[in-house]
């Protein structure tokens, strides 16, 4: 929803929080020697990329050093951007004595500026497993609700690389018209299988699931070993049946080798992000 400000734009959407996180650790700098080193998956994420720069640019400069480590890559879907822009606002916002809440505020607008996320920011900020987006904006405006998602083991297919700005592009106003009902499905009856089922129709519709993939985990479904998937713009998001787990995982790892294409290991997150002081060796 693009309102007057990028602090009042947003998404109502739904999502899955995902773990294992990615992780940032934050010093002040005095001696003047600030940097920022970010990896996604061990790659370099550079300082000119859209997101680090409008971060910086709200802030007004940086007096932190920021190392973050995320486990997923950048622009297939994860929303690593969010991440980013959340790690470098709340490490330079913390060092201005600013609510966790003002700091992400200023990720979110970041968000909104760079095209890389609606409700990436707010669903990190305030969700656990199942988020729902049920009013837009920034945290603080925000309303988001959790639903807890009663699955041990939920595994992504990445299927390559697009940014969000490519995605708005490809499906503009086609992007709301398909999952607004869809959003209000879920809302209705908020739980994993709701979610699963109409987030799957939407990546068909959508055009986010390639016709072999599609045929490939509906038949996983229908054999009793995957209970539910959707496409996230290039990832692939798939929920075991946790009885048969061990079989769907083998089908699973069979497909990424036979098609090229990387799997990996979640569980459902119990918590939003969390902050916590860190003291140095030397103090
Ligand atoms: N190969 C690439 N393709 C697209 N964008 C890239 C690439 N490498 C770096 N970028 C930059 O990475 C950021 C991608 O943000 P984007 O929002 O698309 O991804 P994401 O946050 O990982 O996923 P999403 O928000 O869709 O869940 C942008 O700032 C973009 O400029
Ligand atoms: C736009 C988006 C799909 C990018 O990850 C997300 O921010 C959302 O759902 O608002």
């Amino acid at each position: 929803m693009w309102r007057g400000s990028p602090r009042e734009t947003g998404s109502l959407g739904a999502g899955l929080l995902l773990e294992p996180p990615a992780v940032a650790e934050v010093y002040e700098c005095p001696g003047g020697e600030c940097g920022l080193r970010v990896r996604a998956c061990g790659e370099l994420v550079s300082a000119s990329t859209s997101i680090v720069k409008h971060v910086v640019e709200l802030l007004g400069g940086l007096n932190v050093d920021v190392s973050l480590e995320s486990p997923a890559p950048l622009a297939v879907g994860y929303a690593v951007s969010a991440a980013i822009a959340l790690a470098i606002a709340i490490g330079e916002g913390s060092r201005r004595g600013w609510s966790v809440e003002a700091s992400a505020a200023v990720a979110h607008e970041a968000e909104v500026l760079a095209g890389t996320g609606l409700g990436d920011v707010v669903a990190m900020v305030y969700g656990r497993g199942l988020e729902l987006r049920l009013a837009p904006g920034a945290p603080g405006l925000a309303r988001v609700e959790s639903f807890p998602v009663n699955a041990k083991t939920i595994y992504s297919l990445e299927l390559g690389r697009m940014a969000t700005t490519e995605m708005h592009r490809a499906l503009g106003e086609k992007l709301v018209a398909l999952a607004a009902p869809r959003w209000q499905r879920i809302a209705e009856n908020p739980n994993l299988d709701t979610f699963l089922r109409e987030a799957r129709e939407f990546s068909v519709e959508a055009g986010f699931a390639p016709d072999w993939l599609r045929e490939k985990l509906d038949r996983l479904v229908s054999r009793g070993l995957v209970r539910g998937w959707y496409v996230k713009k290039r990832v692939a998001i798939v929920v075991p049946e946790d009885d048969a787990a061990g079989e769907a995982r083998e089908e699973l790892e069979a497909l990424a080798a036979k098609r090229g294409l990387r799997l990996r290991r979640h569980r459902p997150a119990g918590s939003p992000l969390s902050v916590e002081p860190c003291y140095s060796s030397f103090m």
